[in-house]
C-alpha cells in the first residue's frame, strides 16, 4: 500500500503551545499562566475567552465569502497602487532570502478606533460584514486590554502601563484576512516566512486547516486549534516596552498541498507617530536593552529588513549590512547607513565611510547613482521616510561623495522632512 504523504509541513516538536483557560475563576492563576507563556514562548492560545464563538464563526464565513468572489469584485477594495498604507486587497508573491517564495492574498482594514476606519476597504459583499467586524473589534480590544493588564502587573506595574505605552486609546487594531491557495510543491513556498510581528500584540483565528507553527527551542511546533480558541502572539513592541522580559513569539505559516487556508490575525499597534521604547519604570535599575523608536520608523526598518539597533552598536551592524542578501537589500542598507552616519559623524567620516562601504557592500562606484534612486523609490513607496530635493541629476558620483555634512543632512533629512520624493 502506498505510504500516505502529509499534505502540509509538519513541525518537528511533539509539544503544544501553552493553552490558557480564561474562565478559571482564580484570576491570579490565569494571570500567572499568561505571564509565564509570554516570557517563555511569546505565544499561547486562549480558550473560554469571552469572545462569542458564533461571532467568530460569522466573521470567518464572511471573510471566506469575500475571497470566493471573482477577482474583479475583490478589486473594488484593492489597495491603491500609490498607497503608503497597508489597507486594501492585494495579491502577493514574494521571494525571500533563501529563494523560497511566499504566496498569499491579503485584505487589510483597520477596525479600531472609529476615527481611523476607512470603510472604503471593507468588503460590500454582505450587509452583515460591517456589523460583524465592528462587534469583533470591540471584543478583541476588550480581550487585548485584559491580557495587557495581566502582562503589566506581571512587570510589577499598574494595569494600564502597557496599553498606555502603546498609545492608550489611540492604539489601532488592524484586521488582516489571509488567503493561502493550495500549494502542490511545499518545498517551494511558505505562506508566511519565519518572523516576529512588528506590532504590539496579535490575536489570530483561522479556518479548520492547520498551518501556523511556533518556533521554540530550535524546533517547529504545530499550533493546534479548533473553532473556539484564539492564538495570542506577543509582538515586538511589547517585547521592547518590557525591556526584553516578554518574548516576541517567532512563528511562520505553512501551506497545504490540496486545501486553501484562511487566517484572521488582528494586530494591535501604536499610531505611526507614537514613540515606543522600554517603559521608564523598567530602566531604573536595568540598562535599556532597546532604543525608543517612532513606530513609523520602526515599521519601515523592520519591513525592509534593516538594522534596528544601529545607534548603540554601529560597528557590527555595518558588517551585517555587508552580508545582507540580495542587491536590493544591500542597497537599502547602504543608504540607511549613510543617513545614520551623516546624522552622527563629521563630514570627513561620512565620505570616508561612503567609500569603504561602497567597496564592502560590493557596490561599484558607477552604481551609486542608481543606488540613490532605487533607495529614494523605496522611501517613496512606503512613505515612511523621505528625502528632499534628491533627483537622479543631483546625485552624480562626485556630488554624492563630496557633500558637506550640513548639505548631506539637508538632502537626506531622514527623520525631519515631511516632503516626499516628487
Ligand atoms: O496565517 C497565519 O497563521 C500566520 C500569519 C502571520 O503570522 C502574519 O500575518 O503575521
Ligand atoms: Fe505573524
Amino acid at each position: 500500500m502506498a505510504e500516505s504523504v502529509p499534505s502540509k509541513f509538519q513541525g518537528t516538536s511533539p509539544v503544544d503551545i501553552p493553552i490558557v483557560d480564561l474562565s478559571n475563576p482564580n484570576e491570579d492563576l490565569v494571570a500567572r499562566a499568561v505571564v509565564k507563556a509570554s516570557e517563555t514562548w511569546g505565544m499561547f492560545q486562549v480558550v473560554n475567552h469571552g469572545v462569542p464563538i458564533e461571532l467568530m464563526r460569522r466573521l470567518k464565513e464572511l471573510g471566506t465569502e469575500f475571497f470566493e468572489l471573482p477577482e474583479k469584485e475583490k478589486e473594488a477594495v484593492a489597495r491603491p497602487a500609490d498607497s503608503t498604507d497597508l489597507e486594501g486587497y492585494t495579491t502577493d508573491y514574494k521571494k525571500d532570502g533563501e529563494g523560497r517564495k511566499t504566496w498569499a492574498d491579503h485584505l487589510f482594514h483597520r477596525v479600531w478606533p472609529p476615527s481611523r476606519i476607512n470603510y472604503r476597504f471593507w468588503p460590500k459583499n454582505s450587509p452583515d460584514y460591517r456589523e460583524v467586524n465592528e462587534e469583533y473589534a470591540k471584543e478583541i480590544k476588550k480581550l487585548s486590554e485584559k491580557i495587557m493588564g495581566w502582562l503589566s502587573e506581571g512587570l510589577g506595574l499598574h494595569r494600564d502601563a502597557l496599553k498606555e505605552g502603546l498609545g492608550g486609546e489611540k492604539v489601532e487594531y488592524l484586521m488582516k484576512i489571509i488567503f493561502y491557495p493550495p500549494c502542490p510543491k511545499l518545498e517551494l513556498l511558505y505562506g508566511a516566512p519565519h518572523h516576529t510581528d512588528l506590532n504590539g500584540i496579535t490575536f489570530l483565528i483561522a479556518d479548520e486547516v492547520d498551518g501556523l507553527q511556533a518556533y521554540q527551542d530550535n524546533k517547529w511546533v504545530d499550533v493546534k486549534y479548533d473553532d473556539s480558541g484564539i492564538v495570542v502572539i506577543i509582538a515586538d513592541q511589547i517585547k521592547r516596552m518590557s525591556n526584553g522580559r516578554y518574548k516576541s513569539g517567532e512563528h511562520r505559516a505553512t501551506m497545504d498541498m490540496v486545501r486553501t487556508r484562511l487566517s484572521w490575525p488582528v494586530f494591535a499597534e501604536p499610531n505611526l507617530d507614537h514613540v515606543v521604547g522600554p517603559l521608564p519604570e523598567l530602566v531604573v535599575d536595568d540598562a535599556p536593552k532597546f532604543k525608543p523608536y517612532v513606530y513609523r520608523e520602526y515599521k519601515f526598518l523592520k519591513m525592509n529588513k534593516l538594522p534596528l539597533e544601529i545607534e548603540t552598536t554601529p560597528l557590527p551592524l555595518l558588517l551585517d549590512a555587508g552580508k545582507a542578501r540580495g542587491r536590493r537589500r544591500r542597497e537599502i542598507c547602504y543608504i540607511f547607513l549613510m543617513v545614520s552616519l551623516a546624522l552622527s559623524q563629521s563630514s570627513r567620516l561620512v565620505s570616508c565611510f561612503a567609500l569603504t562601504q561602497s567597496v564592502s557592500l560590493d557596490l561599484v562606484p558607477s552604481k551609486l547613482e542608481q543606488t540613490f534612486v532605487v533607495s529614494a523609490q523605496v522611501f517613496k513607496t512606503t512613505g515612511t521616510a523621505s528625502f528632499t530635493g534628491v533627483s537622479r541629476k543631483s546625485c552624480t558620483r562626485s556630488t554624492f561623495h563630496l557633500l558637506p555634512y550640513s548639505e548631506f543632512a539637508l538632502h537626506m533629512c531622514f527623520r525631519l522632512s515631511q516632503e516626499r520624493v516628487a
